[in-house]
Order: structure tokens, then sequence, then C-alpha cells
């Protein structure tokens, strides 16, 4: 059913935070929660990228790759507030399609993973972000992916 072995070019895979800047125009004078006064026509953003890489939000370990963050000492993975969260935002507008796209996640990675295996091209390739509106890879990522044994 599938090819044994292709090479595969990752070229807009959206990375973890994918929206860089989401901002907002006041259509009132209001003061924000920290007391911050803000003035009708004010632009407000807050930054999913920024936030996912602050170490005053994250720790000291911050930027580093650590999936079992997410864990706690049994294995079960721990929600974190969406205010700290903010990828899908938080608040009464938070996101409505979070968990169906979390779903879609989920589902999509069991069964790409349950017939693949995937292997960095070049491992030592350094991989850089390009920056735009949503976040892809420069270059893209080259993986190589070959069918699992009795997939
Ligand atoms: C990983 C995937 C997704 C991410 C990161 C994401 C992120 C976001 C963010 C940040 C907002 C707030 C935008 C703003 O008000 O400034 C938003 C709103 C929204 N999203 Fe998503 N989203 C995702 C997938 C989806 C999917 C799959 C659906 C629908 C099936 C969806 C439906 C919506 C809707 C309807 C709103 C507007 C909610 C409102 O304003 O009350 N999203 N999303």
């Amino acid at each position: 059913m599938f090819p044994n072995r292709i090479n595969f070019h990752i070229s807009k895979l959206p990375l973890n935070l994918f929206c860089l800047q989401d901002a907002k125009i006041c259509f009132a004078d209001d003061t924000l929660p920290d007391g911050f006064n803000v003035s009708k026509g004010d632009m407000v953003a807050y930054q999913p990228y920024a936030m996912g890489r602050m170490k005053l939000i994250w720790g000291d370990d911050a930027e580093e790759f650590k999936p079992e963050r997410w864990l706690d000492e049994n294995g079960i993975f721990q929600k974190e507030s969406p205010f700290k969260f903010t990828a899908f935002q938080a608040g009464p507008r938070i996101c409505l399609g979070k968990e169906f796209a979390y779903r879609q996640m989920k589902i999509f990675s069991a069964v790409l993973l349950h017939f693949f295996e995937f292997k960095l091209s070049n491992e030592k390739a350094i991989i850089n972000y390009r920056t735009m509106i949503n976040l892809h890879m420069d270059g893209g990522l080259h993986v190589r992916i070959l069918q699992r044994r009795g997939s």
C-alpha cells in the first residue's frame, strides 16, 4: 500500500506556536487585569512565539525541546493555563477548534508513526526558522521516511 522508502520535504511545517503575533484594537478605553490603561484605538498584541520561549514563564530550560515538561511524575499529561500557553489564545475568544485540532494532530501522528519511521536526512544540519506571519522552516526539513516492518 505504501512505498517502502520515500524522501520527503516538509516546507511549511507549522511549529508549536503557529502565530508569531496576535494583535487586537481596543474599542474603548479600558484597564487590563494588571492595571495597565489602554485607550480606544490602541493596538495590543501578545506574542505566542516569544511567550513560548520566555524563561520568566517556562523556566531556565525554556528553549530546550523537552516534551516531558508536560508530564507529571507518573507520566500523565498536565494541561497548562491557556494564558501561559497561548497558541490558541485564552479567555472567551479562545480558539473554538482547539480540541478538534488536537484530536486531528493526535490521529494524524498516530497513523503516521504506526506505519513509518522518520529520520532526518542530515542529522548535523542546522535548522532555522523563516519568520513570517506563520512560522516556517527555512529551506524546509528534509527527512527520510521508512516503512515500519509489518505495517
Ligand atoms: C493548531 C491549530 C490551530 C491553532 C494554533 C489555532 C489558533 C487560534 C487562535 C490563536 C485564535 C484566536 C484568534 C484571535 O481572536 O485573535 C483562534 C480562533 C479561532 N479558531 Fe483556531 N486554531 C487552530 C485550529 C482551528 C480549527 C481546526 C478550527 C475549526 C475547526 C478553529 C476555529 C477557530 C475559530 C472559530 C476561532 C474564533 C473564535 C472566536 O473568535 O470566538 N481553529 N484559533
